[in-house]
């Protein structure tokens, strides 16, 4: 069965201007998120997630820029549009909910008007009317009480803030969501709830995820697929169910994984991954995560890797995996 995909991303790299230079933190990315799919981007902090996030919304700040590839929303090359379609564009096919509540929102607005501030900004001439029936309904989908649009930001709690910024973002009925580590700043009752409601918002209005993480257990329960990120690399992309085989995986997965705490191992250790990620400066040579892995040979410390399909149905970026028969793709 062919899949449509909403999102098409190739040999995508994004580099941000130093002191020291022009230097990479995504390097020649390739991925899809086909409709209707839930797709993770997991990875220790500063590994890329949240550059290669805003460079699929064309929304790099100053001092970024993609210096190759090209990113492809429903069809479309986002940075070969103008800027008024690119406008028209972002929020009504492709969306973002940002890592903190409190800062994409206005403090000194309140959320009805932000809300209906994005509805005007797509649709100059919806009524009044319309506009607040549409805002109450958005309320309703994200499961607050229409009275609370009366409110300014710091008169929310954390929770019912994220939900207003989930609002926004589904808004004008977007085909393909971003969802920037939503949840990281919520203690685990309310990050439940949160998710509970995306999924649901998911099933109901027929979105796409893409669902940015450090949280690899939380990320393997919602997410169809999982893409793990190092260095500005995609080393492993993987089904969510593949996950839960602890072997067959990118030495840097199998990390992670082992780095769960689960409530069952009570006597476990946790076993971390040695080492921090290199920064953008010091990317090492052959593979990146060499110096952190166990299982390094010396082809991992001269020559990329290549990227190969295991028989546990990922695709892993490894010497070793290549050595042990698995196809090149
Ligand atoms: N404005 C900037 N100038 C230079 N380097 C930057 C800038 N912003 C981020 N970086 C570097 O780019 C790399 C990727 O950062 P990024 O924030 O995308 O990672 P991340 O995986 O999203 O991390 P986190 O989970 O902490 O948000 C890091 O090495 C970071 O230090």
């Amino acid at each position: 069965m062919s899949r449509t995909p909403v999102l098409e991303v190739n040999n995508l790299s994004v580099g941000y201007e130093t002191t020291k230079g022009l230097l990479e933190a995504v390097r020649k990315v390739d991925f899809s998120v086909y409709e209707n799919e839930i797709v993770g981007l997991i990875g220790e902090s500063g590994s890329g997630k949240s550059t290669l996030a805003y460079a699929l919304m064309r929304l790099l700040k100053n001092g970024a820029k993609v210096t190759g590839g090209s990113v492809k929303v429903l069809g479309q090359d986002i940075y070969n549009m103008d800027p008024e379609t690119l406008r028209k564009f972002r929020w009504s096919s492709i969306s973002m909910v940002f890592q903190s509540a409190m800062n994409a929102l206005n403090p000194v607005m309140t959320v009805e008007q932000q809300i209906i501030d994005t509805l005007r900004f797509h649709n100059p001439n919806i009524s009044k009317k319309a506009a607040f029936e549409a805002a109450c309904e958005l309320f309703e989908l994200v499961r607050i009480d229409p009275s609370r649009l009366k409110s300014y930001p710091h008169e929310l709690s954390g929770g019912m803030r994220q939900r207003v910024v989930i609002a926004i973002a589904i808004a004008l009925k977007p085909k393909f969501v971003i969802m920037d580590e939503p949840t990281t700043a919520l203690d685990v009752v309310v990050q439940k709830s949160i998710l509970d409601q995306i999924m649901e918002l998911k099933e109901q209005l027929g979105f796409s995820i893409l669902f940015i993480s450090h949280d690899f257990s939380l990320v393997s329960e919602i997410a169809d697929r999982v893409a793990v990120m190092y260095s500005g690399r995609l080393v492993e992309v993987a089904d969510s169910d593949t996950l839960s085989t602890p072997e067959g995986h990118h030495p840097y997965t199998e990390g992670l994984i082992h780095a769960i705490p689960r409530l069952t191992d009570k006597h476990t250790k946790l076993r971390g991954i040695p080492g921090n990620p290199p920064a953008l400066d010091k990317i090492p040579s052959g593979c990146a995560f060499h110096p952190r892995c166990k299982y390094a040979e010396a082809a991992c410390f001269t020559e990329a890797p290549p990227i190969v399909k295991t028989e546990h149905h990922s695709i892993v970026e490894c010497h070793l995996h290549a050595k042990v028969g698995g196809a090149r793709v």
